[in-house]
């Protein structure tokens, strides 16, 4: 059984080398839509009974994992020098450094990295990340993994 559950967050972010206007500092209203695959729990009587995971209990571990960290941030490649000094200027400014441009298909595969650790760690084998699907705009996205 698959459930998914959707959260948006809004973030800042460039593509350094792009050709067009994706190389200037913009931001968008970006949504992710997390998909798990389980069994549902079985035992009579407990609050999450048919249930593969509450979606209040996911919507934390994703909050936690990645809404939080990313809202409202600025999500920088750690290559980006010069936009990265910059960000270091202002106090206190939520900066988050990633190992990739912030294209969407890198922002799927890197949520799907850190949500596939934090529910391993939470739930073990019960529980697998099925897929993130990282919406840049209404119209764009990206889905890992790609099968
Ligand atoms: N495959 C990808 N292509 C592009 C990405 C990406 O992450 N993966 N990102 C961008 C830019 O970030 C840009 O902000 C989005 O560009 P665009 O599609 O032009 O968005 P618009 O807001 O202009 O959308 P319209 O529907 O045309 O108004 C570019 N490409
Ligand atoms: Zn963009």
């Amino acid at each position: 059984m698959q459930i998914t559950r959707r959260f948006e967050f809004d973030a800042g972010h460039r593509i350094p080398n792009h050709e067009s206007r994706c190389r200037h500092l913009h931001g968008h209203r970006y949504a992710l839509e997390v998909t798990l695959i389980g069994e549902p729990v079985p035992e009579a009587g407990r609050s999450d009974e048919g249930m593969v995971l509450d979606f209040s209990a996911l919507k934390a571990l994703v909050h936690e994992t990645v809404v939080d960290p990313w809202d409202h941030a600025f999500l920088v490649h750690r290559d980006d020098a010069l936009v990265r000094s910059l960000l270091e200027r202002i106090p206190d400014h939520r900066t988050v450094v990633l190992d990739a441009v912030p294209t969407a298909e890198n922002l799927a595969r890197i949520a799907y990295e850190l949500l596939s650790e934090r529910l391993h760690l939470a739930h073990g084998d019960r529980l697998r990340l099925r897929r993130v699907r990282l919406y840049e705009t209404p119209n764009c996205w990206a889905d890992y993994p790609d099968d």
